[in-house]
């Protein structure tokens, strides 16, 4: 962990800068009408009420017999099956003495006050024989069981899922508002950067940070404005921070933002607009900046790629979940686990290190880390299925509880 920590006082916390980004955003208020097969992983931008019960009237759980309760007074009943109820149609009154064949999802008729599955009946030429008598009750589903006419069954600020698209289908809702796209404009800061397909010469990398970040972009929903790799130079950086913040409602940022003559992203920022937020307690991701270029919020990543997938995954996130319109808690939340390593005390910094739960022979989840855990090896990133959280000046043990983010927090 060979950097220096000297100006450690200046770092700070990651929950403090968490706080003051998410209290930072000004949320997109713009908002649109969607058929409801375009609006998955929207944000509802208006609460959706239900102008109808679900089910609509009682109805059948169960293929069998509708019956009244007060001819099954004896053990085993003969009833004369006197209709016949296919889901779609609807019956008559039951008249005292008879019973209704009727199938799943048919509506009870009227003086029925119970269901027998046919598998406790007997077919009789035109009668059933009803060998077990049910509760009142039994299987009908009761109109309004799921949906009351006029209740709120979608809350405003909701990421629109597949089961909130299916239960807005059920009460007849063939559309939703929704906010519009949030467009980010992104770029990659680096004179040693080509593109993959490209062939290497000496001193360069592939650049692998924008498909990192563009993949998360794109999995948040968002709109990715790309301007691709930014040469190493102030005036270069003024252009595309210019160029991004007029196209953008945020931009994204990879590298340059540290102390080496070649980081450029800092004045440049200061330059063009005003730098909010720079270092971070965190490992990795330090040298993590915000600020605005004219209106336009503006999040600048370390340029190791491990630390631009946990910046991203810790801060970027929550504040573009925010920017999106997304009600409720938008930070990451951990579980508690195992350790299955172990830590010193010294690092000041709050370490987000890559690890793998898994279950140990007794079932309990154990996390264990990677174990390179430098900033720069993205291999990390793919064998892990969460990140460990760390904290400053703590010594861990093999046992000792742990919080856990597992990826499915960050990736959804
Ligand atoms: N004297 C100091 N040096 C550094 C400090 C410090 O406090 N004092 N902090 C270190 C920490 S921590 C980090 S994190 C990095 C942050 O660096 P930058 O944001 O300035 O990023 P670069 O210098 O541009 O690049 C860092 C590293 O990442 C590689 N990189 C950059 N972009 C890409 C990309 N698009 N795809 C793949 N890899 C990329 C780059 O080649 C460098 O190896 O600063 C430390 N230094
Ligand atoms: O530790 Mo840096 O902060 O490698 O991201
Ligand atoms: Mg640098």
């Amino acid at each position: 962990m060979g950097d220096c920590d000297s100006h450690q006082a200046q770092l700070k916390p990651v929950d403090e800068a968490l706080a003051f980004l998410l209290d930072q955003v000004k949320p997109i208020t713009q908002h649109k009408t969607l058929a409801l097969d375009e609006s998955l992983g929207r944000v509802l931008a208006a609460p959706v009420k239900s102008q109808v019960d679900v089910p609509p009237w009682d109805n059948s759980a169960m293929d069998g017999f509708a019956v009244n309760s007060n001819d099954l007074q004896s053990d085993e009943v003969r009833l004369r099956v006197a209709q016949r109820i296919p889901a779609g149609s609807v019956g008559t009154f039951l008249e005292p003495g008879t019973a209704a064949r009727i199938f799943t999802g048919a509506p009870v008729p009227e003086n029925a006050d119970a269901v027998v599955i046919q598998e406790v009946c007997r077919i009789d030429g035109e009668e059933v024989v009803i060998m077990e008598s049910p509760a009142i009750g039994a299987n009908i589903r009761k109109a309004g069981e799921d949906i009351l006419q006029g209740e709120e069954i979608l809350l405003a600020g909701i990421k629109l899922d597949a089961q909130h698209l299916g239960l807005a289908a059920s009460v007849g809702v063939a559309e939703l508002s929704v906010f519009r796209r949030l467009k980010v404009a992104v770029f990659s800061s680096g004179d040693e950067l080509v593109m993959p397909g490209e062939e290497l010469k000496a001193g360069q990398i592939y650049n692998s940070n924008q498909f990192t970040l563009s993949g998360m972009l794109q999995r948040l929903g968002c709109e990715v404005i790309q301007l691709g790799i930014v040469e190493d130079t102030f005036e270069a950086t003024c252009d595309a921070l210019s160029r991004a913040a007029e196209e953008a409602d945020l931009v994204l940022a990879s590298g340059g933002v540290s102390v080496g003559e070649e980081d450029h992203v800092k004045p440049a920022v200061e330059r063009l607009g005003s730098l909010e937020l720079w270092k971070i307690a965190s490992r990795p991701g330090k040298p993590l900046a915000f600020g605005y270029i004219g209106e336009t919020p503006f999040m600048g990543a370390p340029g190791n790629p491990v630390s631009l997938f946990v910046t991203f995954s810790l801060f970027a996130r929550p504040f573009i979940l925010r920017m999106q319109g997304l009600s409720g808690e938008v930070r990451p939340k951990p579980v508690a686990v195992i350790a299955g390593f172990e830590k010193d005390a010294t690092d000041k910094r709050q370490e987000y290190a890559r690890g793998r739960l898994e279950l140990n022979g007794q079932g309990q989840a154990v996390v264990k880390l990677y174990p390179n855990r430098s900033s720069g090896v993205l291999s990390s990133v793919v064998w892990a299925n969460g990140l460990a959280v760390l904290p400053p000046l703590t010594a861990i043990k093999p046992g000792d509880p742990v919080d856990f983010i597992p990826y499915n927090e960050l990736m959804t």
